[in-house]
């Protein structure tokens, strides 16, 4: 009898280029959290990032109907994806001919609206070779497989030609990395006139110093968030020069606390909800023009 292997990013996987990335690379191999594959399967597009914008009460109703935490599911859901669309919203104008690069794509959901809004391809990277696989696997089913690729790639050194993208962004993956080797590598795909996009997490220099509740996300999540300031340094040292910096603290927060009422709750809503109170981290997205 013979087995038919198919051939999956996996087996081509290179090494880690640090410990760091090894451990990264690790954890998201391993998530699979209830909060982030089931608001996926709502529609298909799995993400992990959160959401913005106001909660559409009228479509939660009653919480004490049986059918309510399906409804609150599907609402943490379109906030993740208004993040996305809000992110795509400020890449320009990009045509199905160009390439876009998504650094630190996770399982793909951005990657999918991208070329779905677009018709453009959608080059992903990630760390993960258990995401990558999954966001191929994704873009299999809905037969965008020419156009939409994850592969397990060190978003600090990859393989996208000098000056050949359009657009790249990172969504949520900043504080995973050193800022100006990051930028140093957008800056160096992208070319002249393209527009880069961050929405993030930073830390807020007029609180002073990374507040408690920064350093529990931090462990949470074994990454190092950034202070705004460093951003806007490492863009400036890179060619980036932003054009729209959007405080979107405000507009995370309804999504903050809808989640803390739900039984998809991870443990870390209180500290985003008292660090954005408390006015230490912002959540923020920064458009540069590469120059
Ligand atoms: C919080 S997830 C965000 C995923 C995705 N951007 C989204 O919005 O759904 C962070 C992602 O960053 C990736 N990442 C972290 N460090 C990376 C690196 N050095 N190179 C490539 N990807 C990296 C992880 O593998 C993971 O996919
Ligand atoms: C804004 C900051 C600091 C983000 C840190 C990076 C991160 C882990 C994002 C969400 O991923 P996820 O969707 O897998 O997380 P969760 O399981 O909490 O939904
Ligand atoms: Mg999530």
């Amino acid at each position: 009898m013979t087995t038919e292997i198919t051939p999956t990013v996996s087996a081509t996987i290179p090494a880690p280029a640090t410990p760091y990335q090894g451990d990264i690379a690790r954890y998201w191999n391993t998530e699979a959290r209830p909060v982030n594959l089931r608001l996926g399967d709502v529609d298909g597009l799995y993400h992990h990032h959160y959401g913005i914008g106001a909660v559409d009460h009228s479509a939660l109703g009653d919480p004490e109907h049986s059918a309510y935490e399906k409804k609150l599911i599907a609402e943490l859901h379109r906030l993740e994806s208004a993040q996305a669309d809000f992110l795509l919203g400020h890449l320009g104008p990009i045509t199905p001919k160009d390439t876009l690069v998504d650094a630190g794509c996770g399982r793909g959901g951005s990657m999918v609206m991208a070329h779905q809004r677009f018709g453009c391809k959608v080059e992903g990277v990630t760390l993960s070779s258990a995401q990558a696989d999954f966001g191929n696997g994704r873009a299999q089913e809905l037969r965008i497989q020419d156009h939409v690729r994850s592969r397990v790639c060190n978003m600090l050194d990859t393989p996208f030609e000098k000056g050949s993208v359009t657009a790249s962004w990172n969504n949520e993956s900043t504080m995973y990395v050193d800022l100006h080797d990051l930028f140093a590598e957008h800056s160096r795909f992208l070319k002249v006139g393209g527009r880069y996009v961050t929405i993030t997490g930073c830390w807020n220099p007029r609180y002073g110093q990374p507040s408690k509740w920064v350093s529990q996300i931090n462990a949470h999540f074994e990454c190092n968030i950034h202070s705004r300031r460093e951003y806007l340094r490492a863009m400036a040292d890179n060619r980036l020069v932003p054009q729209t910096v959007i405080d979107l603290t405000p507009d995370t927060l309804p999504y903050w606390e809808l989640r803390a009422t739900s039984s998809l709750v991870t443990g870390i809503e209180e500290a985003f909800i008292e660090s954005y109170r408390d006015g230490s981290f912002q959540y923020v997205l920064i458009a540069a023009d590469r120059v």
